[in-house]
């Protein structure tokens, strides 16, 4: 488990929705917080955050300079800023981590100390309830160990997957996005129910129930999701009159447009641009 991590201690550098999820699982995973350190922007937030998990709060110096693995967790568009900022103070023997969509590792590695290891992540926000799915590359001077020690820390908060770093942009459309596009059916089907009359938090309740065992069915029967849904599909019955709406509003054609423009999305942001 990522907690086991042998006393290394790890840096969030950018501690908003993703990094402070990670950093929540961590310490869950039995991560001493002592070897824990974020950086904020805000002096309110890194007291927050100190208050909250019982990490140190320090600057970016200081990360670099204290920390072993650098997780970087800032929006794509704030990357070049940091990297500025951090660039020169990150010793080639530390592990840099970097969390953000579309950004290559080369990227980094033209502006880090020569040789300094880079391995690219795309988690997803499920590493709050330890179900997260974190899509992992090494960059050309990240050694195997390296690659092994970024799996100890997101194995400790769900599932981690090495990929060719060439993957790395459809990952990012799949599962780094992907638990937006669950919530956005599921807030559709919500408000199916209060069309077909239903109070809302009985329709929240069934369409989650739904979700949860239709989810652990996909995960643990082992059936391919054609299957499952066949079984449910009665012969003139009501699934299929639902499919055949869904169908006719082209919402398969509509995800595989939406995946495609997400792959795109972090292909735009491979230079950190707007
Ligand atoms: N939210 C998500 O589901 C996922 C996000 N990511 C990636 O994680 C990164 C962060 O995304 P979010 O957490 O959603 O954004 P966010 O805006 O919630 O967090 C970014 C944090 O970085 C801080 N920050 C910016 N510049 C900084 C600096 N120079 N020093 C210290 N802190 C600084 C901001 O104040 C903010 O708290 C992005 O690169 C995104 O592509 C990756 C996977 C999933
Ligand atoms: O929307 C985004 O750009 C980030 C990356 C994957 C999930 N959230």
């Amino acid at each position: 488990m990522g907690g086991s991590a042998t006393g290394q201690k790890i840096a969030f550098l950018g501690t908003g929705k993703i990094g402070e999820a990670l950093l929540s699982g961590l310490l869950r995973a039995g991560k001493a917080p002592g070897d824990v350190m974020v950086t904020a922007r805000r002096t309110e937030r890194a007291e927050e955050l100190t208050a909250r998990y019982g990490v140190t709060a320090v600057s970016n110096a200081d990360a670099a300079k204290l920390a072993d693995t650098l997780i970087l967790a800032v929006k794509p568009q704030d990357m070049g800023a940091l990297l500025e900022e951090l660039a020169p103070q990150i010793a080639a023997d530390k592990l840099v981590i970097s969390a953000a969509a579309g950004i290559p590792t080369a990227w980094f590695e033209t502006r880090l100390a020569a040789g300094t290891p880079v391995v690219r992540v795309m988690p997803n926000t499920p590493v709050l309830v330890d179900e997260g799915m974190s899509v992992i590359s090494g960059g050309s001077h990240a050694t195997e160990a390296h690659l092994v020690r970024t799996e100890e820390i997101f194995r400790s908060v769900g599932k981690a997957l090495r990929v060719p770093e060439s993957q790395q942009d459809a990952a990012t459309a799949l599962s780094g996005s992907g638990p937006a596009y669950f919530y956005f059916l599921v807030e559709a089907m919500i408000d199916a129910g209060i069309l077909l009359g239903l109070p809302r938090q009985v329709a929240h309740e069934l369409i989650v129930q739904s979700a949860i065992g239709a989810s652990i069915m996909l995960r643990d029967s082992g059936e391919h999701p054609v299957k499952l849904r066949e079984a449910v599909t009665s012969p003139a019955g009501t699934t299929i009159a639902a499919i055949r709406e869904l169908e006719n509003h082209g919402v398969r054609a509509a995800l595989l447009g939406a995946l495609e423009a997400a792959r795109d999305r972090s292909r735009e942001l491979a230079t950190g641009g707007k």
